[in-house]
């Protein structure tokens, strides 16, 4: 089995995968972006992919939800990974020293307040770890990155702080994605994604009380824009119910018939760690 996620070795995305896959022994292949990985799914370059979808503080990763429908790809698992961001500098670098700070977007607002009260301006890399790697590269000591304490170790770095996000508990969802939809009998969440048949007022809340009317718990909704036209929205749903359960079918029927495209992307089970 081949499974992809972001690169370079110590991002957050390693560990989520060497934790979700402990088992099974696969062969890795690291992409440079959040992108590549989902693309490689789509490409058959590996056989699963496994990408943040959302964080405590900074919520939805939306290349992460774009991806997923512009690729065709589907959920098949989730994993739920604690993030301490650690603030990484090259031997001898001071933290008052510290003029600019180095990682992935997602990772620098989770920071927000710290760089805020640094006075720091920020630059932005393709993940925590090609950042890490960059200040290592660079020799400079004005520099530092926010990445994994692992990403210190990695690229030979030190701490210059540790635990420098905007709330001490921070957690970012993972998904596990494949090309082709597989039935899981054992799934206890699906994600959907709804396209309203037409804009009217209060069509939201429609379909919403589809679910609420079938006495199904909603974990999580996201709306984004189609992209086609402004003012439009399509929505992603994930719900606390498989999508073999009878009233999650019966949900999915009542979208249709009210004339809403509604597309499972997954059907899953939750691994928090
Ligand atoms: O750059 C990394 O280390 C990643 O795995 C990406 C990522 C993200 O984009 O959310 C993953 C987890 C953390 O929230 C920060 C960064």
């Amino acid at each position: 089995m081949k499974v992809a996620y972001l690169g370079p070795k110590g991002t957050f995305s390693e560990e989520a995968a060497f934790r979700y896959f402990e088992s099974d022994h696969p062969d890795w292949t690291m992409c440079d972006t959040i992108f590549d990985v989902l693309e490689a799914v789509k490409n058959n370059q590996v056989d699963q992919g496994i990408v943040p979808i959302e964080n405590t503080i900074e919520g939805t990763i939306n290349v992460t939800i774009d991806g997923l429908l512009s690729q065709g790809l589907h959920i098949e698992g989730e994993l739920i990974l604690p993030i301490g961001m650690y603030l990484l500098g090259a031997k001898d670098t001071k933290l008052e020293n510290v003029k600019e700070i180095w990682s992935i977007p997602p990772a620098l607002s989770q920071c927000q307040d710290y760089i805020h009260d640094l006075k720091a301006v920020v630059k932005h890399f393709n993940s925590t770890a090609s950042a890490a790697k960059a200040v290592k590269e660079s020799g400079r000591h004005d520099v530092a990155a926010i990445a994994s304490e692992w990403a210190g170790q990695v690229f030979g770095l030190n701490i210059l702080d540790r635990n420098i996000q905007d709330n001490l508990v921070n957690h970012t969802r993972f998904i596990v994605m494949t090309k082709e939809q597989k039935v899981n009998a054992n799934a206890s969440k699906t994600m959907l994604v709804v396209s309203p048949g037409e804009e009217r007022p209060g069509v939201l809340s429609v379909i919403l009380n589809v679910f609420s009317s079938l006495a199904i718990n909603l974990t999580w909704i996201e709306s984004r824009p189609t992209k086609k036209k402004l003012g439009t929205y399509r929505f992603f749903i994930e719900a606390e119910l498989g999508a073999h359960e009878m009233n999650m079918k019966k949900a999915i029927t009542i979208l249709e018939t009210l004339g809403h495209h509604a597309r499972v992307l997954g059907s899953y089970s939750t691994t928090k760690l």
